[in-house]
């Protein structure tokens, strides 16, 4: 059921090639707009106040990536959170960096507060640091690159599930897509992956591509960027190729090759004797 989920989704993607609205860092402007190129959507940065809105009509997305955050961003991010539940679209949250500093923690936060439709997609100590649970084991988060193993963040992902009333994505050698009713494991992708910079932000990238028509759990891009990374890896002597061949790979993925790598575990459906 969940293949067939994630193929119809792809399949939906490259028929209507979604515009995403991405206030995105200056890192991954570039990795991100391609990647959703290559899997058949259409990207667009954009932060400027005075367009925000406009462009939030005809997005079908917006994804908030805090990578290079500072006080001019902040307040667009927020703003443009605004404009994407006046129009009823999803907003996807990249939490980069979260516990590194207390502005991407708290700014997180309230980016989370905000959004009435959202997915949060982090690795594990991002995911733990924007929780911030008490009895949680200290996430070490110095940087953007994640230091715990994303099984460690499963509770963490819960809480956030509850609080904010949202699906989320754990990324890392096991991803994990936590939504109410729903807990799935995903085994694809390869070491390679996190040797190029912007890989989970390419995740959150194409995260609001499926959002935008009507895959809202994250499974879809987990799944995709999964299978392609792990194609492309086994093609590339090291994180430059591997950069460049995604993009390939990604463009010429087609659903049977994705149904067959496919590696994910129904860890929990919720049993609801509502109708
Ligand atoms: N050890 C690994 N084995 C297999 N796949 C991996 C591994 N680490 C990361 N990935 C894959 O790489 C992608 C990015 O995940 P990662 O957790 O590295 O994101 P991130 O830390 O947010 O990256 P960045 O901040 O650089 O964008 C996901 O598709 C994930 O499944
Ligand atoms: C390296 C880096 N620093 C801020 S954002 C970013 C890209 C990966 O998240
Ligand atoms: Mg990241």
């Amino acid at each position: 059921m969940s293949t067939q989920i994630i193929i119809n989704a792809l399949n939906t993607v490259r028929e209507h090639k979604p515009l995403v609205l991405n206030i995105t860092n200056y890192v991954v402007m570039n990795n991100t707009a391609n990647g959703l190129l290559a899997l058949g959507a259409s990207p667009i940065m954009a932060h400027s106040r005075g367009e925000l809105a406009e462009m939030m009509v005809f997005s079908g997305a917006l994804v908030v990536n805090i990578g290079t955050l500072d006080s001019v961003w902040v307040e667009r991010m927020l703003f443009a959170v605004e404009q994407a539940n006046k129009q009823g679209k999803p907003v996807v949250l990249d939490p980069v960096g979260c516990g590194a500093s207390q502005l991407r923690t708290h700014t997180s936060r309230r980016i989370a507060d905000l959004a009435d439709q959202l997915i949060i997609r982090g690795n594990a100590s991002e995911i733990i640091a924007l929780a911030g649970l008490e009895n949680a084991t200290q996430a070490s988060c110095k940087g953007v690159d994640a230091l715990d193993a994303s099984e460690t963040a499963v509770d963490a992902a819960r809480y956030l599930v509850e609080h904010y009333h949202c699906n989320v994505v754990i990324s890392g050698e096991t991803d994990f897509i936590i939504g109410k009713n729903s807990e799935i494991s995903l085994h694809n992708g390869h070491a390679m992956m996190p040797f190029v910079t912007g890989m989970g932000c390419t995740l959150s990238a194409l995260t609001g591509a499926f959002a935008a028509v009507g895959e809202t759990t994250g499974l879809a891009a987990a799944a995709v960027l999964g299978v392609a990374g792990e194609i492309a890896a086994a093609q590339s002597a090291g994180p430059g190729s591997l950069q460049l061949k995604l993009l390939d790979v990604l463009y010429q993925l087609d659903v049977d090759t994705l149904a067959q790598r496919l590696q994910l575990t129904l860890v929990k459906i919720a049993i609801s004797n509502k109708p």
